[in-house]
């Protein structure tokens, strides 16, 4: 077994991303399209793929279906990432995004995934263990559940690592990110919607934001990041409360903006920095995907420069 990634990536239902590009995208109509692709994603393997441009060593585990498990193999490959996903019958879920150019625009057509997932929970489990037991110090729970998966996995998962000594990072929704909470996560980075769903009602103001995250979390997750579109993101602490907000986004596909964040925050913590800095780099990061179709990012000093533009404001 191959020692050393300190970062591993959990993705219950990974996914194909197929891109498709169709200028004035109209519903109910016939559409050409004018570009597509498909890259291997779901939001833990985009922060892995994100964390691995970056020089980190990653590891990445998760159930894929054997039948269309190759792009993946050929992404984790291609940047060394240490696989350790569970190979089950059947494929991994195609998902749908369609982006108009035109009308900048994107729809997501998100599909179910495998339903047999609960077949490999021990195996999954086996996964986790050998990792953490081999230096892993930081999980990334990350993604949708297939069917068939109790609501209550994300927080077994980690209560277990927390009972472990291991850091974890959790970006999840509805009433799996809801009951994850009781657990302890160190980090979570909910959308404004995904919070709004958490509490059952519309958050508008940074304020009601704040007050709904500090909340529904008790004190209980030490770093709270509420990703808010082109409004960019709140990073809450006990302590503080930082705005940051983009500047100058050219936004050509959103897809990836959550876990490119994810990754800006993994990264900013391995270098220690600050919590004005992390704001500044995570937003870095988010910028990077938006200007890449699919699950890409630009080269490191691209985004360091759209960190350096991005506005940092105290709440
Ligand atoms: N249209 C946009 N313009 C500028 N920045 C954006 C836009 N959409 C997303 N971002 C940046 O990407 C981050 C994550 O995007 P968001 O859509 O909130 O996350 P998620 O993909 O998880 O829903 C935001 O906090 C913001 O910094
Ligand atoms: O697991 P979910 O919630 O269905 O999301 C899966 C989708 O999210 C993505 O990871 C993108 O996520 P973000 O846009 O939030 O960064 C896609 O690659 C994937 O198709």
């Amino acid at each position: 077994m191959s020692a050393g990634a300190k970062i591993a990536t959990v993705t219950l239902n990974p996914a194909i991303d197929q891109t498709i590009q169709i200028p004035n995208f109209a519903m109910g109509e016939v559409n050409r399209v004018a570009s597509e692709q498909s890259d291997a994603g779901g939001k833990g393997v985009n922060v892995a793929s994100f964390l691995a441009q970056f020089g980190h060593k990653i590891a990445v585990t998760g159930f894929l279906g054997k039948d269309n498990a190759h792009p993946f193999e050929q992404l984790f490959g291609r940047l060394n990432i240490d696989d350790r996903f569970v190979r089950l019958a059947g494929a991994t879920r195609v998902n749908i995004k369609i982006v108009d150019p035109d009308k900048q625009e994107i729809t997501d057509i998100n599909a179910p995934g495998l339903t047999n997932c609960a077949e490999g929970l021990a195996a999954l489990e086996d996964a986790i263990d050998q990792l953490a037991a081999n230096g892993t110090e930081q999980f990334v729970l990350a993604g949708s559940l297939p069917a068939g998966l109790p609501q209550t996995i994300y927080r077994d998962l980690i209560s277990h690592l927390k009972g472990l000594g291991k850091e974890v990072i959790l970006d999840a929704s509805g009433p799996s990110f809801a009951a994850a909470l009781d657990a302890g996560p160190d980090i979570i980075k909910p959308n404004v919607d995904e919070l709004s769903e958490l509490v059952g009602r519309n958050l508008k103001s940074h304020e009601e934001i704040i007050t709904a995250a500090r909340a529904v979390t008790g004190g209980r997750v030490g770093l709270i990041v509420v990703s808010m579109g082109a409004d960019g993101a709140l990073f809450i602490t006990e302590e503080d409360v930082l705005h940051a907000m983009p500047k100058g986004a050219v936004v050509k596909s959103t897809v990836g903006a959550g876990d490119a964040m994810v990754a800006g925050i993994l990264h900013s913590r391995s270098e220690g920095l600050p919590l004005a800095d992390l704001a500044r780099l995570a937003t870095g990061f988010s910028l990077g995907a938006l200007g890449e179709i699919g699950p890409h990012l630009p080269a490191q000093e691209v985004i360091k420069a759209f960190a350096a533009d991005v506005v940092i404001e105290k709440l």
